[in-house]
């Protein structure tokens, strides 16, 4: 066998997690998870269906699918979706077919969610998911965060400011809490939760087997 052969780590497999994030508006959800992905091809973006129009330099289908409010009940109708919530007056929600493809094919996906659609899916597939809560640093860096993004009108800002204090509330139900002080190192932070996640002894399905071929290889 040459060296470089021998230097590939060994595929144990494993069974796929969902890593969702949720935040006051504007804690930096977004900007995490763009890092996120660019930097680990095994996660992939559950990427949400809206009613609410589409900010500057969002891209339908990457960003959202951006929808009307009939398709939007036509989707709950049919049980498209694994969840969904009213949040800020627009309707959001999380394809089903995507999530359940990605977590049979042993990958992981991320999560942009609020705290209602993270009980939803707690209650419907408690095993998989990894709840992580971002705090901002301060009342006041939320604030100059939300207007530094300059993608909200005024009335919007000040209604995301009114709901921060009731999404904050809900810190407790989450496996993780992160203070977004400095982006780099929160994403450094939600990475290590994310690897300590995946090597969690019931997620690696295949170890069993690997074990027994390590043994089986020994000494007699
Ligand atoms: N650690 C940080 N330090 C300074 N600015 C940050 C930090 N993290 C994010 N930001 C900035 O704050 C603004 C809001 O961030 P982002 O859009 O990622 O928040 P969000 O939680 O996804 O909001 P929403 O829930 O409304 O989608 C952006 O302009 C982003 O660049
Ligand atoms: N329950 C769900 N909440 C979602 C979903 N997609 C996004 N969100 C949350 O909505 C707010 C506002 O998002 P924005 O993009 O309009 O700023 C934020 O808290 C998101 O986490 C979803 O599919 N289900």
């Amino acid at each position: 066998m040459s060296s470089k052969a021998a230097a590939q780590p060994p595929e144990i497999s494993r069974r796929g997690l969902m890593l969702v994030l949720s935040s006051p508006s504007g804690a930096g959800k977004t900007s995490i998870s763009r890092r996120l992905l660019q930097e680990d091809r095994r996660l992939t973006m559950s990427v949400s269906v809206t009613t609410r129009a589409p900010r500057s330099g969002e891209v339908d289908g990457r960003d959202y699918h951006f929808i009307d409010v009939p398709r939007f009940e036509e989707m709950v109708e049919d049980g498209q979706l694994l969840e969904h919530a009213r949040v800020f007056g627009n309707y959001y929600g999380t394809p089903r077919g995507p999530v359940e493809a990605a977590l049979a094919a042993g990958n992981d996906i991320l999560f942009d969610v609020d705290w209602q659609g993270t009980q939803q899916l707690n209650e419907k597939m408690p095993d998989d998911v990894v709840g992580v809560f971002i705090l901002p640093p301060s009342h006041l860096e939320l604030e100059r965060r939300l207007r530094s993004r300059a993608q909200d009108s005024e009335e919007v800002v000040i209604g995301r400011m009114k709901k921060a204090a009731d999404e904050m509330s809900h810190w407790p139900e989450y496996d993780y809490v992160i203070v977004n002080h400095d982006l780099e190192t929160c994403v450094s932070q939600v990475t290590a939760i994310l690897w300590a996640e995946r090597l969690k002894r019931e997620r690696q399905v295949g170890v069993g087997d690997f074990v027994r071929g390590l043994i089986a290889d020994g000494p007699a």
